[in-house]
């Protein structure tokens, strides 16, 4: 019998995973690499799916392997063509996204951008009630996406009551649920600056169900919300302010020469290089009881480092 760790009961009972997207050839995946490396920092007991559009070069999924990750090829989604302009160009790949739900090996996934980290245990997500889709509620303070999205969008600068934002999510995939989002995202029409993010706020604004910022705290909180905020209390961070990116961080972009910035930074860039933290150097327990369990057989394996 595969021994007993913490989340085999729960992945017994429904099939769980952490989930990341990656796409292109630029550097995103070093983000994967150091969030595969801090879950397995803070002891999570799941594993960490990839879903790589086919443009991820080979040498990336590798890295990605090396680290532990199930790499899971998913094919491009595109927005109607009515739809091209967003805050940032690159946002149109982020409808990929999508083909998350259509990953029913899992019952129950928790989705992080690749600009993500984890500073704490949080399996329990794992455990909430299903028949929801939960995520952290954002903001639109910033200056410089509230008057470039004014000009896009109805609401700004009055975002919706419960907007979350896209870069963390707790979800059930299901093929119904992957197939009613391609239908609906085909005949959605309207500017959307945050892309799937809007449209997700749209699909399931029913049944979205908010947990505390702690979940997803969007750096620029420090600066547009430090009353609502502790950087201390966060279990995740989202490195998503302009100029944030760990992996791109000059310090020269606003606001990035605050002193909580660098630390951020700075403990990303401790977890990408802590070599203890490294797949084959870390006894995984987790891992091989999934692998008994056959929980992994649909997946490329790692490689036997
Ligand atoms: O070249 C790229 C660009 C993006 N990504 C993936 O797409 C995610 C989102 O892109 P960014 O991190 O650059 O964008 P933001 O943090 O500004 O994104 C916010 O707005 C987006 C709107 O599309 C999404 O909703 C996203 O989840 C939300 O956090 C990345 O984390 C990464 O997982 C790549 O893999 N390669
Ligand atoms: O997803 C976006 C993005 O991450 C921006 O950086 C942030 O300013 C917005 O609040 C958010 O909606």
């Amino acid at each position: 019998m595969a021994p007993m760790v913490k989340g085999v009961a729960a992945t017994a009972k429904g099939r769980a995973a952490y989930v990341t997207f990656l796409a292109g050839s630029g550097d995103y995946w070093k983000g994967v690499v150091c969030l595969a490396k801090g879950l397995r920092a803070v002891k999570s007991a799941y594993p960490l799916v990839v879903a790589v559009l086919p443009d991820v070069p080979e040498p990336h999924r590798r890295a990605l392997l090396d680290q532990g990750c199930l790499v899971r090829e998913i094919q491009p989604v595109l927005p109607p063509e009515s739809q091209t302009r967003f805050a940032m160009p690159h946002y149109i790949i982020n409808y990929s996204k999508l083909r998350i739900w259509e990953l029913v090996e899992y019952e129950r996934m928790v989705f992080l951008d690749a600009d993500i980290q984890v500073y704490a245990n949080i399996d329990h997500l794992f455990d909430l009630e299903a028949g929801h889709l939960y995520a952290v509620k954002d903001c639109f303070c910033e200056e410089s996406w509230g008057e470039q999205c004014q000009e896009m969008a109805g609401w700004f600068p009055e975002p919706p009551p419960h907007y979350f934002n896209g870069g963390m999510l707790v979800l059930e995939p299901s093929l119904a649920s992957a197939k009613a989002l391609l239908d609906k995202l085909a005949v959605t029409t309207g500017f959307t600056p945050f892309a799937e993010q809007d449209f997700l706020n749209m699909f399931f604004k029913d049944v979205y169900k908010p947990i505390p910022w702690v979940y997803n705290l969007l750096v620029s909180m420090l600066w547009r919300h430090p009353e609502k905020v502790q950087l201390g209390k966060a279990k995740v961070v989202h490195y998503c302010a302009l100029g944030s990116k760990p992996w791109r961080f000059t310090g020269e972009e606003a606001h990035m020469d605050r002193e909580d910035m660098k630390m951020l930074v700075n403990r990303w860039w401790d977890i990408y290089h802590d070599e203890s933290l490294n797949y084959k150097h870390a006894a995984d327990p987790m891992r091989v009881a999934l692998t008994e369990a056959g929980a992994v057989k649909h997946f490329s394996t790692p490689s036997a480092a």
